[in-house]
């Protein structure tokens, strides 16, 4: 070994190493709203009282807005993004757009997505890693149908903390009353969705009010925070809420002694000696050494980009899941999910495609069973869903599938579908939960089909209720699948 590979980072006690992470990730939020409700401009706003905007950008746009002057005489923030919207109309490589700028407080990126419906899927893929949503509303307009489905959809993407920003209340003369009007609107409409975590302000964002800085000479009425106040106190996600998550990238095996796994924590935190499981083998180890780049580490935490040595040999692949063994994922050979289509074609039932979440990549059927009325907000039928639909699907595994709700851990529950005729990304999805209902059972004519676990095949075999039910039930050994759910079946 080199010096290099014995040197040891001091250790920092494990609640603070994971919470100096997380305090040190900035936010992220993303801005949505129907046209024209002033989101460029919002951003514009943000990025030039914030000083985000350089120097020559800012002398550019002094100039290009003289000309097209509104008639507050103010800069056209909003150009600050047109070459965003220059990508945006070559095509439909660029979906969202980022943004940086920061306070003395903190840093924040700000996904941009287009506003008009055929970009839903945009929409969904910016709020899929926002902590916060700005949903902007046009003080005169109100609530729109557009206004509605984003909001809905970053509930949905699992969006808790919203701003709702009132823009352009200088057009109403800062009519408080207009004001309560919309923001009790936006309650009914918050509380469907089960999101409580709601700031409203008054805001007009082309001439800065409540953006960065307060409004209270145009608007005394309002004691509220600025939407930068706001931001700053929001809380970033953070994927601690479940136990540790390695899935690995990569077998590495330098040389005869040394077997690590790679790849990046995708939720809690590590130490050596703790005990984790092999998913979806049940295979349990204890942990040896964390090594990142050249370094021995004391620990590690979600974000981490780690090589795990175990204290035993195990068979761990890629695509295998490494988790504390006392906060696991669910295994299962089904599962319930919400997707959002995102190609012409849609979602076909029982159509079989590949999932892929995180490195691992399986087979999977697909089967439609609600779609999202963005109108309404209610859940109807559906057998197919259509491109930019949001929809509730069953998913039927032919192997054993590890994964978290993705209320739990957005990134061991977030999932993308691929077309294996095309090649194409047809879906993007989320886990909402295990469906135990199905476990590992199959029928097949009158025969019922167990695919169990080796060990739990066994046992399940040399129990006496199989023995009377032997004619109706065939066990085949897997590595799927649970016990407690199938005997209950079977029973
Ligand atoms: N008076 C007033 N006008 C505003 C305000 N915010 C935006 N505007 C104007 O409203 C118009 C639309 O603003 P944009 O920022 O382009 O709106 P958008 O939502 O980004 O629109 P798209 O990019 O088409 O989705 C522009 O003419 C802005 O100058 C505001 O607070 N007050």
């Amino acid at each position: 070994m080199t010096a290099h590979a014995t040197a040891t980072v001091s250790a920092q006690p494990l609640a603070e190493a994971a919470k100096a992470t997380r305090d040190s990730r900035p936010l992220r939020l993303i801005t949505c709203g129907s046209v024209d409700d002033g989101k460029s401009t919002l951003i514009g706003r943000l990025l030039w009282d914030t000083k985000a905007v350089k120097e020559d950008q800012a002398a550019t746009l002094k100039r290009d807005s003289s000309g097209k002057q509104n008639d507050l005489g103010l800069p056209d923030f909003a150009l600050l993004l047109d070459g965003l919207q220059a990508e945006r109309e070559q095509g439909i490589t660029i979906d969202v757009a980022y943004r940086y700028f920061s306070t003395d407080n903190r840093s924040f990126i700000v996904a941009d997505t287009p506003g008009h419906e055929q970009y839903t899927r945009n929409m969904a893929t910016g709020a899929s890693t926002a902590d916060l949503a700005v949903l902007l509303v046009d003080a005169r307009a109100g609530l729109l149908e557009q206004t509605r489905r984003h909001a809905t959809i970053a509930s949905l993407m699992g969006i808790r903390q919203f701003v709702l920003a009132v823009n352009k209340i200088d057009l109403t003369d800062y009519d408080r009353a207009g004001f309560e009007h919309i923001v009790h609107e936006f309650k009914e409409l918050a509380l469907s969705l089960g999101v409580t975590q709601i700031t409203a302000i008054p805001m007009s964002a082309l001439k800065g009010e409540n953006v960065v800085y307060d409004g209270r000479s145009a608007m005394p009425w309002y004691e509220g925070p600025t939407l930068v106040e706001t931001l700053e106190r929001a809380t970033v996600r953070s994927s601690q809420a479940v136990g540790f998550r390695l899935p690995v990238q990569r077998v590495s095996r330098p040389g005869e002694s040394f077997r690590g796994y790679q790849g990046t924590v995708a939720g809690g935190a590590v130490k050596p000696g703790d005990s984790v499981v092999i998913l979806p083998s049940g295979t349990v180890a204890n942990v040896k050494q964390i090594v990142t780049f050249d370094l021995v580490r004391n620990a590690a935490v979600a974000g981490d980009a780690i090589t795990l040595v175990l204290d035993r040999q195990v068979d761990v692949s890629r695509g295998d899941m490494i988790a504390s063994i006392d906060s696991q994922p669910q295994v299962g050979l089904a599962f319930d999910a919400q997707i959002v289509a995102l190609q012409p074609d849609g979602i076909q039932p029982g159509k079989r495609y590949w999932l892929k979440s995180g490195s691992r990549r399986q087979r999977v059927s697909v089967q439609p069973v609600s779609q999202l009325d963005l109108k309404s907000s209610q859940w109807h039928h559906a057998e197919q869903l259509p491109m930019n639909a949001i929809g509730k699907v069953h998913l039927t595994f032919d192997e054993a599938a590890v994964f978290d709700a993705y209320e739990l851990n957005r990134s061991t529950g977030a999932f993308i579908l691929i077309d294996p005729d095309t090649n194409n990304t047809i879906a993007g999805g989320m886990i909402s939960a295990k469906r135990a209902d199905i476990g590992g059972i199959r029928q097949s004519d009158k025969r019922v089909i167990l695919s169990l676990p080796a060990d739990l095949a066994d046992q399940l075999m040399s129990t006496e209720i199989f023995a009377n039910r032997r004619d109706e039930a065939e066990v085949r050994r897997t590595s799927a699948g649970r016990a407690a759910d199938l005997l209950s079946e079977l029973d």
